[in-house]
């Protein structure tokens, strides 16, 4: 059974193409209204391909997908309306005006000409002066701010935007995720792609990792952030060490910056846990007479720890 405040349920999606290939194996997944959820995986995880089921361009070989309790083969003209994609290329007519390409975008979906929508639109992405330029005289940022007014010209509850940020220049980044925070507070959920991890660190608020066509984890960000960190103690030393004093061998350290720093690096479910951790080794290290002249502790980064769960066994 769904919970309330699932917007979107997939339920045991499978997909094989034609050559054979699985690249979706059982994947199950609720996104919450509202929320901002991104989906990481390595190149070929299967993060497009699961969006385009889940917003009509690709058929499933089995399990379901609803949305607002409504299955997206059955009911499908009811729920195209309510989804919007910026998919990862434009694939449109270059001879068209942005104007043009835009609202014709909006009529795809079957709702009324709205020029106050489309105005709005192209303003928030910077596309007004452009709004009477042909597609082809655009540059490829350009280009891309145009992708997402199509994606935003009918007005959809759920926004996926499929590696919106790749290879685009700091200018529209920041733009554009200026306006995912301000269409998540307006309502919308959105699903997004990205290489860049530090923005699902940064604009996330849960976390869905996806390797070889399964779904290996779904985590609000915080908690995600909390549990599979690893915390850094950086011991800056008042001299140098050669080696690790055995008498501290039994803490995981190393010893960085030409021996003048030692790193002790711990697992923060154990210090949550109280097995001794951090206080025992600074007791330890009081009693080694090693001298040190600072502190400083660093958690891992999403990054880091995303590099743990998609890493290949050696
Ligand atoms: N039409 C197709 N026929 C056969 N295999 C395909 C087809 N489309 C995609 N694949 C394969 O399915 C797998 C998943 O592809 P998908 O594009 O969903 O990955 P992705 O996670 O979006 O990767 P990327 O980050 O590179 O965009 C890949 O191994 C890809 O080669």
């Amino acid at each position: 059974m769904e919970k309330a405040d699932t917007i979107v349920s997939i339920r045991d999606l499978d997909k094989t193409y034609k050559n054979g290939f699985s690249a979706l194996k059982r994947v199950s997944l609720d996104i919450r209204r509202g929320e901002i959820l991104a989906l990481l995986g390595p190149n070929g995880a299967g993060k497009t391909t699961m969006i385009g089921i889940v917003t009509g361009l690709l058929n499933a070989t089995g399990g379901t997908v609803t949305v607002d309790g409504m299955d997206i083969v059955r009911d499908a003209r009811k729920i195209r309306p309510r989804i919007g994609l910026v998919p990862q290329e434009l694939y449109t007519d270059a001879f068209e005006t942005v104007w043009a390409t835009v609202s014709f975008s909006r009529g795809l979906f079957g709702k009324p000409a709205n020029p106050a929508h489309i105005e709005k639109v192209l303003r928030d992405l910077s596309l007004w002066d452009k709004r009477n330029n042909k597609l082809l005289s655009l540059s490829g940022g350009m280009k891309r701010r145009v992708l997402i007014a199509k994606a935003l010209s009918h007005e959809p509850a759920i926004l996926f935007l499929d590696e919106p940020t790749a290879g685009v220049d700091v200018e529209l980044r920041h733009d554009m995720w200026r306006m995912v925070r301000r269409l998540r507070e307006n309502g919308v959920t959105i699903i997004l792609t990205t290489h860049y991890i530090e923005e699902a660190e940064d604009m996330a608020d849960r976390i869905a990792v996806i390797n070889h066509g399964e779904i290996v984890l779904v985590e609000e960000k915080a908690t995600l952030m909390r549990q599979l960190g690893k915390k850094e103690l950086h011991v800056q030393l008042s001299m140098p060490l050669m080696f690790i004093p055995p008498e501290l061998a039994e803490f995981q350290l190393s010893l960085a910056d030409e021996g003048k720093t030692l790193v002790y690096t711990y697992d923060t479910r154990q210090e949550q846990g109280g097995s001794g951790g951090i206080a025992l080794f600074l007791k330890r290290l009081g009693q080694s007479q090693i001298e040190f002249s600072d502190l400083k502790s660093k958690e891992s980064s999403l990054e880091e720890i995303f590099v743990n769960l998609v890493k290949e066994p050696a």
